[in-house]
């Protein structure tokens, strides 16, 4: 019955003002700071998008410079934060690890007071990858890893101590693509969390923490590997079919389809797509891709739901060598930027975000003694 109600999940309410970006308005599907993301995707590094996020322009080539060193020279982690992650075990989901890690880095690197907003959100940007890297990579394999690799990108970086390697030309452009993608998108859950957060006046690093814990699951950002764990399942294309027909019939919810605002399209999907079918051609797949392709087309046909940014994200991932359970904390890699720039939007016009509830409960009753309660 509650979900007939208009107003569910909130949907539909302005619940606060943004400048930073648009989902879903006439004309361009997401736009951040007013550039239409394809262009942002077709021309730019993610560090450059980042920097418009959370610094309200696109930098010049001297200042991308200066604020790719910038990031370059923070990748190292603390000797405390390398034994917390050392002590978590190979079976934890690395979304609660890098929950874990930044919280952990907020009390080693505190926010003092909010003069310092950017700089610990700098330096949450230069090691997120390292955090993640630092425990799958001795939790798996054994191994300490140096996490101050000199990779020129925030994904290279992340390849190299991924797979022990500098990564190819088309990965790291992958990588751009993809954290450019994932960078923003408004009042989504996770950053709603984070804005609450950060209207009691919290520190950052609680702010992102919570966002994180609200990213990880799969109606958010956990979709990207649901998705995965779903086409992996199927065996071609009329397998895909099939089965989906099947779960269709059951009423099951299919992951990577469908949006809470998008009605048509979610504009990211034909990027994200498209590198996809580039990477499946790059690694000689004949399966993975084809089955991606016959799941979208059946749930248009079926259903009118289509691909959110995280379907075909999966099948990249998955063609680049990533492990499935480390796709969400690249989202989050990526997503910190909107988060952290919705704290400071927050922050810098802020009233504590404390709605209203529709009472449905007891009326109002008395205590009856506890040897007389059955
Ligand atoms: C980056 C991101 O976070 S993008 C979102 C990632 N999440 C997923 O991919 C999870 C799968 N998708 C979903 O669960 C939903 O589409 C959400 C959570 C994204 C949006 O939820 P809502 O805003 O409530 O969806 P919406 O109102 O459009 O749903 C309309 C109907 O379609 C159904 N529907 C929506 N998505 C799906 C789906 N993926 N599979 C099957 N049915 C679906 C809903 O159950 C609903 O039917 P009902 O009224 O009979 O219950
Ligand atoms: O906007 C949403 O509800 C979910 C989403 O696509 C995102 O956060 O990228």
């Amino acid at each position: 019955m509650a979900k007939s109600l208009s107003g569910a999940g909130l949907r539909g309410q302005v619940a606060g003002k943004t400048a930073l970006s648009t989902v879903g308005k006439s004309g361009s599907g997401l736009t951040y700071r007013g550039y239409d993301v394809k262009d942002l995707a077709n021309h730019c590094e993610f560090e450059e998008v980042a920097y418009l996020i959370l610094k309200g322009k696109l930098p010049n080539k001297g200042e991308l410079a200066e604020y790719k060193a910038k990031l370059k020279s923070m990748r190292d982690l603390p000797a405390a934060l390398k034994e917390v992650l050392e002590r978590i075990p190979k079976d934890a989901h690395p979304m609660d690890v890098i929950r874990t890690g930044c919280s952990m880095l907020g009390n080693l690197e505190m926010e003092n007071d909010f003069s310092e907003q950017e700089a610990v959100t700098d330096r949450m940007l230069a090691c997120f990858p390292s955090i993640i890297c630092y425990w799958y990579r001795f939790s798996h394999d054994g191994v300490r890893i140096d996490t101050t690799t000199d990779d020129d990108s925030i994904g290279a970086h992340f390849l190299h101590m991924l797979h022990g390697e500098k990564p190819r030309e088309l990965h790291e452009q992958v990588m751009h693509v993809s954290l450019i993608l994932y960078a923003e998108h408004e009042f989504n859950a996770s950053t709603f969390t984070a804005r609450v957060c950060a209207s009691t006046l919290s520190d950052m690093h609680s702010c992102i923490t919570g966002a994180i814990g609200t990213l990880r699951g799969p109606l958010h950002g956990g979709a990207n590997e649901a998705a995965m764990e779903m086409i992996e399942g199927f065996t071609s294309a009329d397998d895909a079919e099939e089965k989906m027909m099947g779960m269709l019939e059951r009423k099951e919810k299919i992951m990577g389809f469908g949006h809470a605002i998008y009605r048509e399209s979610d504009p990211r999907n034909e990027i994200i797509k498209g590198w996809s079918e580039k990477l499946s051609k790059d690694v000689g797949d004949e399966v993975l891709y084809p089955v991606s392709v016959r799941c979208e087309a059946v749930m248009w046909r079926e259903k009118k739901l289509f691909c959110n940014a995280d379907f075909f994200h999966a099948s990249a991932y998955n063609f680049m060598g990533i492990p499935t359970k480390l796709f969400t904390p690249i989202f989050v890699m990526s997503r910190l930027t909107g988060w952290a720039a919705h704290v400071m939007e927050q922050r810098a016009d802020n009233r504590i975000i404390r709605p209203s509830a529709e009472y449905t409960g007891e009326e109002l009753r008395s205590v009856t003694p506890i040897d007389q309660r059955d």
